[in-house]
């Protein structure tokens, strides 16, 4: 499978949110007030990995159900409940990307982008490279988008699902994997739901896992497993309650949410061991056959056993099979046959397996357990006993390793809210979300990581919301403690979360200078965002003004010094116009390009020169003269170069 690319590269580029950026946004707000509509909303942008399923598939002669190729986006474009034509060529032209309409619910426009893979594929055709191209694009498109969704066959979603949850490592964003019973243009498909679903998902919730939405429910991806061919609710996460349920409105169980605690960018683990297998026992499995099963090169083996991880007591030969194995360095998982719960050891029946140095799975489902193995398998700088040991521990939510973590468990709501004489659940929810917060930002603000402990420890979302929708991160950023924000940061903390205004934790770090915590979002995968001449604008004004240290905010954060404003000047066109010296150097220590021209074709230097700023000019680089002879013999300046 290869991309069939039904978008380029430049379609998701930043030179692709320039052309809707600052200029045409006023230029927009200016066209819709005379002609009496709305202003342009709140957006978030999604990319579609489209690999295949039978979401997709069209019915050929013979009424046999087949993926076809370039037919998708066509048929999005013309259903108006996918493709808002209106409001999509008003806004990016007739080629745009696809807008789904508005609801009253979601105040969010989304926007996105098909990939279609060549070629589709009924997912069991699916193999580990497919898990690896999916994993690489998204890594490449990973800064130009809030959100991903995976188009998928049914079949086999589950272990793409857990194995892309292992290999996207430090997820900073949502990544949803869906698909149908039915396919998506057919009369009561169950596709347009879960399309549309993970599409408002992905691109308004900032719920930082690979998950997997199918009726009604987003779940947590490595938790799912297939569990019917026919009914529209065919995955179920036995084992861990959903992360969001899909009524009227989406409830999000923020506690649920697994959120990276390392202080590292997004980045993607691309080797997977393929040495792996999934033996499931039966009565009167012969030795033979799990002797065949253990030889080289087999690296795993996920062993599915009876009930609560029981082998039958009296066929010591197959343990010895399994002992002699993990003696050579194989790793086996046990996990259970059953559908719910998982091993523990508390029959003599199960203590056998331990003993012969099999490792509990607990209870991961075997795509969880095999893709996991595949993956632990492949990490180099880890010897046998570590992937023994990170097989038993969770690193993605994947497993339940004894009792879970105790929350207290609302306590603190639960006070309040008695003294409030509140009592529905919705109430309850809502003073949480109105308190947490609250409460989070103030100990922020009072600098104090021993109270966002405990609160934590009650039970608040570290990630959590208020009204503006900013997050204790974005109060830490402007406080400045790199201490708190390096705290939160390890408790969770999402870099990518958009406050009302649009403004990310790191737009706040470079508005108060904090160069310390620019340098520590950047190292934890934040990134710039947004309108590339929003940026020049700001770092225009700042040049204007003198202010070298905003300039230098925005060089650590990773902006490009050249980057033109809307009328094509730049921040080294200010700085001359103004003879700002110490900024004129940086800027072009740090590579800023000196030969840029404006609207009106002048470069730095010929504004300094305009307005008689010596000392700029000695800096600048003197301009080519474009000399034209005129027909009376007078040699003129031709504009531009
Ligand atoms: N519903 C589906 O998508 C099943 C299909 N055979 C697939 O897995 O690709």
């Amino acid at each position: 499978m290869s991309r069939a690319s039904t978008i380029t590269k430049d379609d998701f580029s930043d030179n692709h949110v320039n052309s809707y950026d600052t200029g045409d946004h006023e230029t927009r707000m200016r066209r819709n007030k005379s002609v009496g509509q709305l202003p342009m909303e709140n957006e978030g942008r999604v990319l579609v990995l489209y690999t295949g399923g039978t979401i997709g598939m069209t019915r050929n002669e013979s009424g046999v159900l087949v993926p076809t190729a370039n037919a998708f986006v066509k048929n999005l474009r013309k259903y108006p409940h996918m493709h808002d034509r209106k409001y999509a060529e008003e806004r990016f032209g007739a080629m745009g990307p696809l807008v789904l309409p508005n609801t009253n619910i979601q105040n969010r426009r989304v926007i996105y982008n098909v990939l279609e893979y060549s070629p589709l594929r009924d997912s069991s055709n699916m193999t580990i490279d497919d898990w690896i191209l999916i994993a690489s694009d998204i890594e490449e498109s990973y800064e130009y988008f809030d959100g991903f969704v995976v188009l998928h066959g049914t079949d086999t979603l589950s272990y793409t699902a857990s194995a892309l949850s292992f290999m996207l490592e430090s997820l900073g964003k949502t990544v949803v994997i869906t698909g149908s019973q039915l396919p998506i243009f057919d009369t009561r498909s169950d596709g347009l739901d879960n399309f549309l679903a993970s599409l408002v998902i992905a691109a308004s919730y900032n719920i930082p896992e690979v998950c997997v939405f199918f009726g009604t429910h987003l779940m947590r991806g490595n938790r799912t497993s297939k569990v019917s061919t026919a009914s529209f609710e065919a995955f179920h996460s036995p084992n861990s309650p959903p992360l969001a349920d899909a009524g009227i409105e989406i409830q999000v169980d923020y506690r649920a949410i697994f959120r990276p605690c390392t202080l590292e960018k997004f980045h993607v683990h691309t080797m997977l061991n393929r040495n792996v297998g999934l033996l499931r026992l039966f009565p009167s499995i012969t030795c033979d056959l799990v002797k065949a099963f253990l030889q080289p090169p087999i690296e795993g083996v996920v062993l599915q056993s009876y009930g609560a991880g029981n082998m039958p007591s009296n066929r010591a030969d197959i343990v010895e099979e399994f002992r002699k194995a993990t003696d050579r360095g194989v790793i086996i998982v046990n996990i259970t046959q059953c559908t719910e719960g998982g091993v523990s050891h508390i029959y003599e029946t199960g203590k056998l397996l331990l003993e012969a140095g099999v490792t509990s799975g607990f209870d991961m489902t075997p795509e969880a357990a095999l893709a996991k193995l595949s993956y632990v398998l492949s990490k180099t700088e880890w010897d046998t006993e570590t992937k023994r040991s990170m097989m038993q521990t969770s690193i993605r939510g994947e497993l339940t390793a004894g009792r879970p973590p105790t929350l207290q468990d609302w306590d603190l709501v639960d006070a309040v809210a008695r003294s409030l004489h509140l009592s529905s659940p919705d109430e309850l929810q809502e003073l949480g979300s109105v308190l947490f917060p609250a409460m989070l930002n103030a100990a922020v603000v009072n600098h104090d990581v021993q109270k966002l402990e405990s609160l934590k420890g009650y039970g608040a979302d570290i990630s959590q919301t208020n009204a503006d929708r900013r997050t204790a991160l974005h109060i830490a950023c402007c406080e400045g403690d790199l201490r708190v924000v390096r705290y939160l940061l390890k408790m969770g903390a999402n870099v990518h979360m958009q406050d009302r205004f649009g403004h990310t934790p790191l737009t706040d770090a470079i508005d108060n200078d904090r160069h310390d915590i620019i340098k520590l979002l950047l190292q934890c995968g934040a990134h710039l965002h947004g309108s590339a001449r929003l940026i020049g604008d700001e770092m225009c004004i700042a040049a204007a003004a003198g202010n070298l240290t905003r300039i230098c905010s925005f060089h650590i954060a990773g902006a490009d010094l050249s980057q033109e404003n809307v009328s094509r000047r730049t921040a080294l066109h200010f700085a001359a116009l103004h003879n700002h010296i110490p900024i004129i150097e940086f800027l072009l220590n740090n590579g800023a390009d000196p030969n840029l021209t404006d609207m009106l074709g002048h470069t730095p230097s010929d504004l300094a020169e305009l307005v008689g700023a010596t000392n700029a000019l000695k800096l600048l680089p003197a301009r080519k003269l474009n000399l034209k002879q005129n027909s009376t013999g007078e040699i003129t300046r031709g504009q531009g170069d």
